[in-house]
């Protein structure tokens, strides 16, 4: 008699994975290989940025009070004291009717409280000494780029767990992190089942196949910030199968294996987990694809049973790894984004599991749009190509029309969100 599974909803299971949360760690590494890492501390600044008043302009500083004459009708003639270049300070005090040539990015000069572009001054050089002329006036602060006007001293810049991209880089060095905390990559233990499995470079023979998910999944991991530790495939053998697991579980926090979690003669994982005398907390989640996803734990260390068939091991990671990595590397937010997209094709099925739909959002005009990226079944690779998103069609619904808006989560997305479910 075959084992009956009691199938949970995706809300419940996600529950109680997060209920096992791992901690994350900090390390620091350069300021050029922490892109597309994950902060471990808040950013804040070190200093005011600009740390000085300086010119946005190249032009001339002046005392505004001295200004207020000039007009068409009459031109003011300024004598030129002194050029700071940026980098500069000025050494020459400004007196009345006194200006410094300054270029963009120099500390502004003391006394001066203006700058007027060079466009709008005429240069003069009289008896070898060199004046400027303008004709209208200036207020006090016009054309100054103020102290602290980017960030002040202690401002909260980037927040703990955010993604490290370009923007953030830059401030970074801004604030002098030659060295940037961020959070440890948790390490994560990967496994293939199935002995019809081959490997990308090997030929196909009579009823095997290439081993896609493995592939597949470093790829995903990578994707949410983990490191992957692709211990190989291994043959449905009970004995090898235990042996080689227990083994991994010493060394990583997290061990994904694909394949042979569901009731075949060949679906070894059930009793891997019996045996090691790990805690199974679910077997079964009612959503397609992915409805044979088990997770287990063993002495505080996940076990992701993902399912062999491709869609449903990526969904499956997605759902329910994916938010666990993310909070080891301090993202408040670990779930995939939700959203909400116009459905711009039929979805003419009964959906008495959740459907995951592996989906292509695109804009239109200002409208999002989900169409399904390929087929809808769980042992399909193609249309995960396509895929940038999971379009969540809710158990015991039917019938999904173009032009129905849907809840939509994003693969590619850095923000994430709370809890989706
Ligand atoms: N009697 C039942 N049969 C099945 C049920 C069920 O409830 N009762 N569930 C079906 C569902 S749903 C799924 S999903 C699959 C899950 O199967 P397993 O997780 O046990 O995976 P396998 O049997 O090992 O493989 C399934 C399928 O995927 C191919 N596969 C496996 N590994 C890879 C890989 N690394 N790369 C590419 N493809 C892979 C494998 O050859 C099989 O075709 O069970 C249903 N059956
Ligand atoms: O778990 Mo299966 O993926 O529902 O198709
Ligand atoms: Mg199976």
């Amino acid at each position: 008699m075959v084992e009956s599974r009691k199938p949970i909803s995706i809300a419940q299971a996600v529950n109680k994975v997060m209920e096992y949360k791992l901690a994350g760690q900090v390390e620091w590494v350069s300021l050029e290989e922490s892109q597309h890492r994950f902060l471990a501390q808040d950013i804040t600044a070190t200093h005011d940025v600009p740390h000085f008043n300086r010119s946005p302009y190249d032009g001339f500083a002046l005392r505004s009070k001295d200004t207020i004459e000039a007009s068409v009708h009459g031109p003011l003639k300024f004598e030129v004291v002194e050029e700071l270049a940026a980098g500069m300070v000025s050494t020459v005090p400004v007196q009345q009717n006194q200006a410094v040539r300054i270029m963009t990015g120099a500390q502004m000069p003391a006394g001066c409280d203006a700058v007027i572009m060079l466009e709008l001054t005429k240069e003069l050089d009289i008896d070898g000494r060199k004046y400027i002329s303008f004709k209208r006036s200036l207020k006090e602060g016009e054309n100054v780029s103020f102290q602290g006007e980017d960030a002040r001293l202690g401002d909260i810049l980037v927040k703990k767990g955010a993604y490290i991209n370009p923007g953030i880089i830059g401030l970074l060095a801004t604030f002098g992190y030659a060295e940037v905390p961020v959070a440890v990559k948790p390490v994560i233990g990967l496994f293939a089942t199935g002995s019809e499995l081959l490997d990308a470079n090997e030929p196909l023979q009579p009823g095997k196949i290439r081993n896609s998910n493995s592939p597949a999944i470093s790829a995903q991991i990578r994707r949410a910030g983990g490191e992957v530790r692709y211990y190989g495939k291994l043959k449905d053998e009970f004995e090898t199968t235990y042996t080689a697991i227990s083994k991994a579980l010493e060394e990583v926090d997290l061990l994904i294996t694909t394949g042979g979690v569901s009731v075949g003669d060949f679906d070894l994982l059930p009793d891997v987990y019996q045996k090691l005398g790990a805690d199974v907390l679910f077997n079964k989640v009612a959503m397609r694809p992915g409805s044979v996803t088990t997770v287990a734990v063993y002495q505080n260390k996940f076990l992701f049973g993902l399912s062999g068939n491709p869609s449903a091991c990526y969904v499956g990671f997605e759902l329910f790894a994916r938010p666990i990595i993310r909070t080891m590397l301090f993202s408040e937010q670990p779930h995939l984004r939700k959203e909400t997209a116009q459905l711009a094709k039929d979805v003419l099925k009964p959906n008495p599991f959740t459907r995951l739909l592996r989906t292509q959002l695109y804009y239109e005009s200002s409208q999002l749009k989900v169409t399904p990226s390929g087929v809808d079944k769980s042992n399909i690779t193609t249309s995960l190509a396509g895929a940038n998103s999971l379009t969540v069609l809710p158990g015991g619904t039917r019938n999904f029309r173009s032009g129905d808006t849907v809840d939509i989560l994003l693969l590619e997305d850095q923000q994430g969100s709370k809890c989706p479910w």
